[in-house]
């Protein structure tokens, strides 16, 4: 696993700081009563179902979305501001590009409109994949446009990037290639990284932090080994049908029998007694819990936490 702790700005600075954040469509609240701080240089993994409000987020902190209530702080300024504009990239699900353009336009007008534009690094992120700098970005495939909007991504050296599931139309050995440049770039310049995605065994070599959503709820957030640290999943075998009552002390994510197998993702509260063999999750394990437990108590680590002082203003 990453441990980039100390590698962003200082230890107390928040990347994101969310209070009481909220956003309606028609049909709904898609994002409700959002409050957390994100410190600045983790590589946080952005968790929830389909439809549970990470797009909403992301598109609030660039700017793309003013939230219905509540304010949102990219590094203390507000999103519309210059400053947050200047330090956030967003990479949308959608990766919007000029097809008419050629990838050698698409840096250009890159480097154009960024003051801080990195040539170099854009252009060897273009080229570890073969991309001809002179074909029209419409006539790409859809993993080779991504690379591509990484690169604009990347160019503009942000202090905050923003990944709306950046890996779904990769192959695995781009996928790897990618994440790889990710974290070394993250790591030499202190970026901080909020990704979303579903692909849950990935996470676990790439973030350090996460947030998990649900129906447009946080329900956990922290750094990574805090929280598989906070955990413990419980297997024994179940004697007469019933869960066994000394869980009732801890907090109870999520139960599940297979057969006679009893197995628990617990909140250790105190010594855990019973016979049961206990054992750290891993974050797969401790993702998929929650994501069937909507119902769980939600998990926000003090790292996460805004203070009420924040909260006022
Ligand atoms: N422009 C819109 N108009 C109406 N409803 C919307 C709009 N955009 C999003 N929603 C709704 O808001 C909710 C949150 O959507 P959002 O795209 O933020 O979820 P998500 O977590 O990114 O989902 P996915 O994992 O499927 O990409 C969903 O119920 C969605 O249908």
């Amino acid at each position: 696993m990453s441990n980039r702790t100390g590698h962003g700005g200082p230890a107390d600075e928040s990347a994101i700081e969310a209070h009481g954040v909220g956003m309606k469509y028609r049909r709904g609240w898609a994002l409700r009563d959002c409050s957390f701080r994100l410190p600045a240089g983790r590589i946080c993994g952005l968790v929830g179902p389909n439809g549970a409000g990470k797009t909403t987020l992301m598109a609030i902190a660039a700017n793309l979305l003013e939230p219905a209530t509540g304010t949102l702080r990219v590094f203390g300024a507000a999103p519309e501001s210059a400053e947050a504009s200047r330090r956030t990239a967003f990479l949308a699900q959608e990766k919007p590009l000029f097809r008419r353009f050629t990838v050698a336009e698409t840096l250009r007008l890159g480097r154009e409109l960024n003051p801080g534009w990195d040539q170099k690094a854009a252009e060897n992120i273009v080229r570890a994949g073969n991309v001809p700098f002179e074909a029209k970005i419409g006539t790409l495939s859809g993993g080779q446009r991504t690379r591509v909007a990484f690169a604009v991504a990347f160019g503009k050296r942000p202090d905050l990037l923003l990944l709306d599931e950046p890996m779904s139309d990769l192959d695995p050995l781009v996928r790897h290639e990618l994440m790889g440049t990710l974290l070394a770039e993250a790591a030499e310049h202190g970026t901080t990284v909020l990704m979303s995605t579903h692909m849950l065994t990935e996470l676990e070599n790439i973030c350090d932090y996460l947030l998990v959503i649900a129906n447009g709820g946080l329900r956990m957030a922290g750094e990574v080994d805090e929280l598989l640290t906070a955990h413990a999943l419980l297997t024994g075998i179940q004697s007469d049908g019933q869960p066994p009552p000394d869980l009732a002390r801890h907090t109870v994510v999520e139960t599940r029998t297979s057969g006679r197998q009893f197995t628990a993702l617990i909140r250790p509260d105190g010594p855990i007694r019973g016979p049961w063999q206990a054992d750290t999750p891993n974050l797969e394990e401790l993702l998929l819990a929650y994501l069937r437990s909507p119902e769980a108590p939600p998990l926000i680590s003090p790292s996460s936490q805004v203070g009420p002082r924040a909260v006022a203003a």
